[in-house]
Parts: structure tokens; sequence; C-alpha cells
């Protein structure tokens, strides 16, 4: 049965645990050590290559330190799996660190009733590369997340334990799992949580107050199936607010790198792509915290970034620039560049004239535009093969040739003059300036494509006379990224996450795509919270446009973040906004949750203000959130009410600058605070088309309270709730 043991020093047990945590975190101390104190292969080696070995070694030696740093309150290990005797380690028990006399960590692991194995954030041996803590990463942890009583993976009890602020260990429950150990399987008697639900629960429920948390000791069995999933195919997560998708693609980030480490590497590293800055900033400690320093963290706005934004984009304008069907217009204008020269090419050698007629000319060009290359590439190819022809004349001629003729006629001023005006260089800001700004040329490129209106409703504002003075959107970046990488293929990684993706336009998904082309994606997302206009309903269509359609489409629907009161009443809008989708349910119930105030319009701001102050009075973090537009005034009047109140958006770092922090509905997304306050949910819903998806999004960032403040009515859906809640209050 399953058996709590209170905190105390007197259960020689918890004695015993933290003697060997102590062992454990002085292993830890020596590995550090070890490998900061590793010499260079030759310090004092002026040879170039010795240096370049030995910068090549500091570094990894680097990024090995940095993943063996000790944090002092973060747990070195959480949790422990017990097997029959000999299942796990082969040698004689007493031949480990013990020294052979039966004490010691080797001892503790290897007894005479059990194989122990601790599971923690990374590995850890002893001096004789016994291992003491098992990398949560690793084939053998995979039970300490999978394996239950019906299916005990060959584990006869599973061990979890909990921790103080300070990480000292404080108590344990033991769950046996197969027969070995007598009793009845670990279930709870009804009604009463676990261990496990208590660790999971407390550890959501751990105020917040900085940059989001790994949730390595609790990831749960069906986070873990996504977590540890193959590299391909590509896996794709639709999840309800709050399912964790963000904390498992991170940590599918970590466990890849450990399993795929060098593949990935040689393929060009890993990536996470977030939907802004701040959202990067909320997620970049877990990582780190996984012993991971290397992964490039971006947005799809940084990766695209040529020309700095300056404008926000019309709706229908950005709808159409999102549409696949641009990419077909940028490459007809593009590939309408080459032309075939009119005239005959002669060019001189010495006393001689030698002559390539302008079919033939054109001949070459036309077979080289029917092969699949960068159109970067062509120039060069064009220059060699006209100059092969050149020589086979000289040759047929009976002149002799040698290899530096070839060369002398690529380096020809006539025939480089006749390549540049029969394959014209290409820039891509160039050319979606001049696609945007003729109104003649993009009707012959879209021609059949777009209609008239959606060709008017592209062209860039005012007359900007080159790419410095255009004032580019957001969505113009995927469009002079799609140019960049018709002309010339971009470099990629080896895999890509992408968080938020339902929000990617399908040129958006191009841009992953073309940095993918070896590489797999784990695509993250909800369809109920795609707010941008050129968002795709289906997961299916997103997929193909990021060129993978033989992904694996997973589900996530136990909410952990927020309340289940809170989603029942924000689930309300789902069948308006994403018909299709199924109800998420909340692993935490929380009565009392939810609060709504509706305020006489003239008292509705000092009700915010009231609700803010509330929120304060609780532990964590507190996130006003409001419509856009007012969100600069709404935090003034909080400042100026005496709260110290952060502005996201305004500064990367906000969600740490202050425990109160204001947030525009549009930069919501993925963040998450212990308390929220929304101020007028009718302002948000009105701001944009799509205004009821970002409501949802607004009304599931919160622990443990939302608090509604209005005094225009609420929505259709959320209306009857609050009108249900306060007749049944009444
Ligand atoms: N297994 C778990 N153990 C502990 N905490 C968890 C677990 N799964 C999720 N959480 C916590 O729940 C919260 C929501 O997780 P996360 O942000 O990854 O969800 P999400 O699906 O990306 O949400 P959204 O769609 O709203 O952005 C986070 O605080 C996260 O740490």
């Amino acid at each position: 049965m399953a058996e709590t043991v209170p905190d105390s020093v007197a259960d020689p047990e918890i004695r015993a645990e933290r003697a060997f945590l102590a062992h454990a975190r002085a292993a830890l101390a020596r590995m550090h050590e070890d490998v900061v104190t590793t010499q260079s292969v030759q310090d004092s080696a002026e040879d170039a290559d010795y240096t370049l070995i030995n910068r090549i070694l500091d570094m990894d030696r680097q990024r090995r330190a940095a993943a063996l740093v000790d944090l002092p309150d973060v747990p070195l290990f959480f949790g422990r799996l017990e097997y029959p005797p000999g299942a796990v380690y082969e040698d004689d028990p007493s031949a480990g660190s013990g020294a052979g006399d039966g004490t010691g960590p080797a001892a503790h692991i290897r007894t005479p009733d059990a194989d122990r194995v601790y599971i923690g954030r990374r590995h850890v041996h002893d001096g004789l590369g016994d291992p003491l803590v098992i990398d949560w990463r690793a084939p053998i942890s995979a039970a300490f997340y999978r394996a239950g009583p019906a299916d005990p993976q060959g584990v006869l009890r599973r061990r979890r334990y909990g921790f103080s602020d300070t990480a000292e260990l404080t108590a344990y429950e033991d769950e046996p799992l197969a027969a070995a150990h007598p009793g009845p399987p670990a279930a709870a008697p009804a009604g009463e949580d676990t261990l496990a639900d208590r660790l999971l629960h407390a550890e959501i429920e751990r105020p917040r107050t900085g940059p989001m948390r790994d949730i390595v000791a609790t990831i749960q069995p069906e986070q873990d199936d996504l977590v540890r999933a193959p590299l391909r195919p590509t896996l794709c997560v639709q999840g309800a607010p709050g399912t964790g998708k963000t904390a498992v693609g991170l940590h599918r980030i970590a466990y890849l790198l450990y399993t795929e480490r060098d593949r990935l590497r040689r393929d060009g590293g890993v990536a996470i792509i977030g939907p802004n800055r701040s959202f990067l900033s909320y997620i970049r400690r877990v990582l780190p915290a996984l012993g991971e320093v290397g992964v490039r963290q971006t947005t799809i706005d940084e990766l695209a970034a040529r020309v700095p934004v300056r404008r926000t984009e019309d709706p229908e304008a950005e709808r159409v620039k999102g549409d696949a069907r641009m990419a077909e217009v940028i490459r007809r204008d593009l590939w309408s560049l080459p032309t075939p020269p009119e005239d005959t090419l002669v060019v001189e050698r010495g006393s001689r004239r030698w002559r390539l007629p302008a079919d033939e000319l054109a001949e070459v060009l036309a077979e080289l535009r029917t092969r699949d290359m960068a159109y970067g590439a062509g120039p060069n190819l064009l220059l060699h093969r006209i100059a092969h022809l050149l020589m086979r004349r000289i040759e047929n001629s009976g002149e002799s040739v040698d290899s530096g003729t070839l060369s002398a006629l690529r380096r020809n001023r006539t025939v480089s003059a006749a390549v540049r005006a029969m394959w014209p260089k290409a820039d891509p800001v160039r050319l979606v300036l001049g696609l945007l700004t003729d109104p003649d040329r993009l009707a012959r490129a879209a021609e059949g494509i777009l209609t008239p209106e959606e060709q008017r409703s592209v062209l860039l504002p005012g007359r900007p006379r080159g790419p410095k003075s255009a004032r580019w959107s957001l969505a113009d970046l995927a469009l002079i990224d799609e140019a960049a990488g018709l002309i010339e293929r971009p470099d990629t990684l080896g895999h890509i996450v992408v968080d938020e993706a339902q929000d990617l336009s399908p040129m958006q998904c191009r841009v992953v795509a073309r940095r993918c082309a070896r590489g797999s994606l784990t695509v993250l997302g909800d369809i109920a919270q795609a707010t941008s206009p050129s968002a795709v309903d289906r997961w299916e269509t997103l997929l193909a446009h990021l060129g993978q359609p033989d992904a694996r489409l997973a589900v996530l629907d136990r909410g952990f973040r927020v309340p289940a009161q809170i989603i029942d009443f924000a689930a309300r809008l789902l069948p308006e906004i994403a018909p299709g989708l199924g109800r998420p349910t909340g692993v935490r119930q929380g009565a009392g949750a939810l609060r709504v105030t509706a305020a006489r319009p003239d008292e509705k701001a000092g009700a915010l203000v009231a609700a803010c102050r509330d929120a304060l009075a609780g532990e964590g973090s507190v996130g006003v959130i409001t419509a856009e537009a007012d969100a600069p005034a709404l935090a003034e009047r909080l400042r100026a009410e005496g709260l110290p109140t952060a502005l996201v958006g305004e500064t990367e770092d906000a969600l740490e600058a202050a425990r109160l922090v204001c947030v525009p509905a549009t930069l919501a997304k993925g963040l998450e605070f212990d308390a929220v306050v929304v101020d007028e949910p009718a302002r948000i819903a009105a701001a944009e088309a799509r205004g009821l998806n970002r409501l949802y999004v607004v009304l599931t960032r919160a622990v443990t309270r939302l608090h509604i403040v209005h005094s225009r009515p609420l929505p259709a859906a959320l209306a009857a709730y609050a009108g249900e809640t306060a007749a049944s209050a009444g």
C-alpha cells in the first residue's frame, strides 16, 4: 500500500536517502571539477591546427561543465525505481565504491532485495564510474513515467520524493508495481490523492516568480509519450490551453539532444520558434535547467528578418500575403527575369571572332530553366555552358585549346555581360519591392492566381523609392524570405520545434519548411487559439504547408494549468471558435477560482484597481490582461495608484520586473500567471476578426484565480454562464 512518510529526520529511511543525496551531490561536484580542470591537447602549441582543436575542445568542455553545474535549489533526483536484484547491475554489489564493506553509495543502489535506479536531471557517477543517478532521458528512466500496476515494465516499486523549497528531501512515497512486493495495487483510497497527484498539484500551484520551470519530475504518461517520440516522423500536438504543449516541446528537445546529439549537430542543430520575444524570454530558462545550453530560441520574424518592420498590415492584405498562392506569384516573377538574347553573341579572341547564334543560346537557357535549382545558381551554370560551347567551336575549327582556354572564356567580359543580360542577378528585397509597387508587373505575375482586388490589397503603401524607404510589414518578411529561398537555399536545421504553430500563415509555414529540408519538426499548437487572419483551420492543411504531410498528429486534452471551473467557463466559447474540437478537462478543481464583477462604466476603473489589489494579496504573479489599445493607459493608471506595474512588450524582462504585469491581449499567448484579472472581455473580442479566439487565450492564463471586470455586456456564450452563477449564488 502507498505509504507517506512525514518530514522527519528520525525516519531512518529519510536519513539514508539524504545521505545518498549528499553522496550524489559530492560526486557531481567531482565530475564538474574533472571537466573544468581537464587540460587542452597542447596548451602552448602555436600550430594553428592545435589551436583550433583546443578551441573546439574548450567549447565542448564549457558545454559539459555548464551541464554539470549543481543548481542548489533543484533536487538532484526526484524518483527511484526498484528492480529485482541483478536485473540492472550485473556486478557483485560489494565490488562498487562502497569499498567492499557493504556501505556507501554503491551498496545503497545494489541491495540484496532490489536493484535501485535513481532518476534525476542528469547522470551522476562516482569515482569508479558506477552510476548513482540516471538521466531522466535514459531508456531505463522511461518506466518512471510510464509503468503502472497494469504494465509494471519489470519494476517492483516506484518511489517519489518530496522536497522542501531549498531542495531538502522531506518525504517519499512508494508505489508497488509488481507482485514481488505484496500488497494491493497502489490506488489511493477513493477521494484521496496519491503523492504523485499531490506532487503534481503542488508543482503546478507553486507560486510563479519568474520564467517557466521544467516539469521533469512530474511529466505525465501522455506527455512522456510525446517527449520520447522518435525524431521522425514529424510530431504535431493539438493541445488545449495549459495541457503542457510548450513543456512537452522543451523536454522533447532535451530528449532528442540526448538520443541524437551528433546527428542533430551534424544536420545544423536545433531551434525552437516561439510567437514573440516576451514568450521566448518566458521559456528561456527551461532548457539550461535541463543541461541544454546550445538551442537557438527565435521567432519566425527573426528567422526571416531582412528588412526592419515598420507597419502593421491591414487584415485583408495579411490574409492574401499569407496565402500560399503568393509563393507562385513570387516564383513566376523571379523566373520571368531570365531572357533569351535577341542577337548573336560575338566573342573576340586574338584576331578571330567566334559566334553563338541567339537561338542556340535560347536553347541553353531553356534547358537550364527546367532544372530544379536555386535561381542564384543559374548565372554560373550559364556561364559555364556558354564558355563550353565557344570552346567546342574553337576546337572544331582546328585551333588548339588547353586547360586555360575554358577559364579564359569564362572570364571574358563579353561572355559575362551576355550572361548578366540573359540571367540577371536577383535580390530578394528588391524583387518583392518591385512586385508590390508595380501594378502591371504584379498583374503579370499574379494573372489567374490573385483577383484584381487581391492584387490591389497587397501593394505597398506610399511610393517607396527603394528598399530602405519602404514601410514593410511582418507579412512582407515571409514574401521576401520566399524570394530569398528561391534565389539561394538557406541553411537548414536538424530539428525545429514550432510553438503556437496554429497562427502560422501558409507563407510563414514555408519559412520554416525551407529551413527543415532534411530535418524533422515538432509542431505545437491549439486551433482554438488561432488569432491571425491568415491562420488555417486544420492541422492537415498546416502540415502540408510545412512540407510534413505524413506527420503524426497527437491530442492533449488534460489541462494542468487552469482549474476546471475556469476551463469550463472558457470552453463555452469553443462551439463558436473551433466547432470541431473536443472540450478539455481540468485536472485541478479549484472551487471559487472564477469571479465576475459587473461594474458601472464610471466605476469600472476603480473596480479594476481593486481587483488587482485583491489579486496581489495572494501569492505569486498577477497578470492584468486588457485590449491591446488600452494596455499603456491601464499600466499608467495602476502605477498612479501606487501599484508597481510592468508592461509586457515595453521591455523584454517585463515578466520579471514586477509581480503585477499588465499584458496587452495580443501578447498573452503562451504566458501564465497565478492570478489573472481580465479587463472588459467585450473590448478584447471586438478588437479583431478572431477576437473571440483571442478572448479564449486570455481566459485560460490563470493557474489559481481568474477575476473578470466588465462594464459592457459579456460575449453571449459567457454572459449566460455569468448569469447562471449569479443566479445560483443568489
Ligand atoms: N506534467 C506536468 N507537471 C507539472 N506541471 C505541468 C505539467 N504539465 C504542464 N504543467 C504546467 O502547466 C502549465 C501549462 O503548461 P504549458 O505552458 O506547457 O501548456 P501549453 O499547452 O503550452 O499552454 P498554452 O496553449 O496555453 O500555451 C505550465 O505551468 C506547466 O509547467
